[in-house]
C-alpha cells in the first residue's frame, strides 16, 4: 500500500533551505505518528512529495493510516496510489482499465496525467489515449472534461506508473515544530480547545496550562480534552500539562477586590502566572481562547488592560471568530462533547463585570492583593508529561449525587456569593440553611460540626458539584449536593 503526500503550496514556495527543513520535519512527524499504528511504515522524501509505504495491506490498517494522516499538521492532501511498471502507452491503458473499469461504470469521467522523465509521449497524449480506451471499453461510461463524476489521475515517474485510487484532504497548516512552542491557557470550554488546535495546526508545539479553580472534576475534564487534542493532532511531539491550584488566588481576589474589577484582575493573575511558567521553560507566547465581544467583558479595552500585565506575547487566534464558527470547528475536531460538560466557572466570579477597565484603577485594586499567594501557587505548579495523563484522562469525571428532597435533619449550605443570595434568597421550610460562600469553604468548612451531612446549594448546581468534590478530595465525605 502506498500513499503520497504532496507538499502544499505554502511550503513549496519557500526558499530551498526552508523547504528542505520543513519537508524533513514533516517526514519525521509522519513516520512518528504512523508507526504508532503500523510499525512497518517506511517513507521516502522527494523534492515535492513524501512517499509512504507499508507491507500491511489489510483494510483496517489502511483505514487507520488514512485517519491518522488526515490529522497531521502540514499535510494538506494526500493520494492513495497503486504502483506498477509499464512498457508503453497501451500497457498504461490496460493497467488503468484493470483498476478503474468498475469505478467509471454509469459515470462521466476524465483522465488527468502528470509525467516526469523521458518518454515518447507527453501528458496530453496519455490523457487522450487512456481516456479514449476507457470510453470504448466501458460502454456505460462517457468522457466529460468539465466537472465529470470521476477524475482518474495517473502519475508517471520515469519507468513507474502510479494510478491514483483515492484523494484525501488533510489538515493543512505547518508541520509541528517548524514554529516555536506556545503555552495555551486551557479552561476546557469550546474556545480554548479550538484556539489550542489552531496553534497545533499552525506548527507550534502546544503545551497546556490550567488554572484550577474548582477541584478535581474540573481538572480531570481539562486534562481529558488536552490529552485528546494532543493525541489526535500532535502526538509526534512531547508536551507538558501545567496545573496551577488557583483557589487561593480566587479567594484573595474575592476578599480584597471590588466586584466589577474581579474578572479582569483574575485574568491578569492568570497571565502573570502563565508568563512566569512560560519564561522558565523558554516558551515565548501565551495563547487564549478569547474572542472579541463574546462575553461582555471581552472588550478591546479590557484585553488591553490584561495585556499590560506582562511583556510576554499573548496570542488570541479566535479574536475575530463568531461563536458559531468556533462551535463548528469544535464539532469537527471532536472537542464539542468535552466542552459541553465543562462548567463555566469564571462566570460566577463577577456578576456585573466592567467592560471598560481602567489600568490605574485596576492597579490600585491590585495593591490590596497579597502577591506572595500568587508566587506560591506558581512555585507549586504540578507539571505532567502529557503521555502520563492519558490513563487519568480516560477515567470517568467523578460526580456526586444531587438530592432534590431533604429530610428535616439535613443542613443546607448556600454557597452563593452574598450578592447572589440577596437577589434571590433561598427559603426552605423546616430545614436549616447556613451561608458560607464557596470561596470560604476551603478555609472554614472544617470549623463546622462534622457529625452532620451538609447539602451544598447554588443556582445552577455546577459550583455546588465542584465544591462538593473538592471537599471530598480533602477527606470530607459528609457532603452532598442539593438540587431542588
Ligand atoms: N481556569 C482556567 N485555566 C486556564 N485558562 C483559562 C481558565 N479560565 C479562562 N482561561 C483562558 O481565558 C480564556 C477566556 O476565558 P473565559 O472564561 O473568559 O471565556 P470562555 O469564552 O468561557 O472561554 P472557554 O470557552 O475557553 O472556556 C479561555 O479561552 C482560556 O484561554
Amino acid at each position: 500500500m502506498k500513499f503520497i503526500v504532496k507538499l502544499q503550496a505554502e511550503i513549496a514556495i519557500k526558499s530551498r533551505p526552508v523547504r528542505k527543513r520543513f519537508t524533513k520535519i514533516l517526514d519525521s512527524n509522519i513516520k512518528n505518528v504512523l508507526r504508532r499504528v503500523d510499525e512497518k511504515v517506511t517513507t521516502s522524501v522527494n523534492w515535492d512529495s513524501i512517499e509512504i509505504n507499508t507491507k500491511n495491506d489489510s483494510p483496517e490498517n489502511r483505514q487507520q493510516l488514512i485517519d491518522t494522516l488526515k490529522c497531521v499538521p502540514g499535510v494538506a492532501q494526500f493520494i492513495e496510489v497503486q504502483q506498477t511498471d509499464f512498457t508503453d502507452l497501451h500497457d498504461i491503458f490496460e493497467k488503468t482499465l484493470a483498476i478503474h473499469g468498475k469505478t467509471i461504470e454509469n459515470k462521466t469521467f476524465c483522465v488527468r496525467a502528470k509525467r516526469t522523465g523521458e518518454h515518447e509521449f507527453n501528458s496530453l497524449k496519455v490523457e487522450q489515449y487512456v481516456g479514449g480506451g476507457l470510453n470504448q471499453s466501458v460502454e456505460s461510461a462517457s468522457v466529460k472534461l468539465k466537472k465529470p463524476d470521476v477524475t482518474i489521475r495517473l502519475e508517471i515517474n520515469r519507468d513507474k506508473l502510479f494510478i491514483v485510487t483515492e484523494l484525501h484532504k488533510g489538515l493543512g497548516g505547518f508541520p509541528i515544530a517548524t514554529q516555536e512552542d506556545v503555552l495555551s491557557l486551557m479552561s476546557g470550554g469550546f474556545d480554548s480547545g479550538v484556539s489550542s488546535y489552531q496553534m497545533i495546526k499552525k506548527g507550534s508545539r502546544t503545551h497546556y496550562c490550567f488554572f484550577n479553580l474548582g477541584g478535581s472534576a474540573h481538572e480531570v475534564g481539562v486534562k481529558q480534552v488536552s490529552y485528546y487534542l494532543w493525541n489526535k493532532f500532535g502526538p509526534s511531539h512531547r508536551v507538558k500539562f501545567y496545573s496551577v491550584d488557583f483557589a487561593p488566588v480566587v479567594t484573595e481576589i474575592l476578599e480584597k477586590v471590588e466586584n466589577g474589577q474581579m474578572g479582569v484582575i483574575l485574568k491578569r493573575m492568570m497571565m502573570r502566572a502563565a508568563a512566569k511558567i512560560a519564561e522558565k521553560r523558554g516558551i515565548q507566547a501565551l495563547v487564549t481562547g478569547e474572542a472579541l465581544g463574546q462575553v461582555s467583558s471581552q472588550t478591546l479595552t479590557n484585553l488591553n488592560v490584561i495585556d499590560r500585565v506582562t511583556d510576554t506575547l499573548i496570542l488570541r487566534p479566535l479574536t475575530a471568530y463568531d461563536k458559531q464558527d468556533i462551535i463548528d470547528i469544535a464539532r469537527k475536531i471532536g472537542t464539542e462533547d468535552f466542552a459541553k460538560t465543562i462548567p463555566e466557572y469564571c462566570g460566577v466570579i463577577s456578576k456585573k463585570p466592567t467592560v471598560k477597565a481602567v489600568l490605574s484603577k485596576i492597579e490600585a485594586e491590585e495593591e490590596n492583593f497579597d502577591f506572595s499567594i500568587l508566587d506560591k501557587v506558581v512555585e507549586d505548579v504540578s507539571v505532567y508529561d502529557i503521555r502520563d495523563i492519558g490513563e487519568e484522562a480516560e477515567a470517568e469525571v467523578p460526580s456526586i449525587d444531587a438530592v432534590s428532597a431533604l429530610d428535616e435533619n439535613a443542613v443546607v449550605i448556600d454557597i452563593r456569593s452574598p450578592e447572589e443570595e440577596d437577589d434571590n434568597p433561598l427559603e426552605l421550610d423546616d430545614v436549616e440553611v447556613k451561608h458560607l460562600p464557596f470561596y470560604k469553604l476551603g478555609t472554614q468548612f472544617g470549623d463546622l460540626p462534622q457529625d452532620v451531612t451538609y447539602y451544598l446549594y447554588c443556582d445552577r448546581g455546577v459550583m455546588s458539584q465542584l465544591q462538593a468534590l473538592y471537599l471530598h478530595d480533602n477527606g470530607y465525605n459528609n457532603v452532598k449536593v442539593y438540587r431542588p
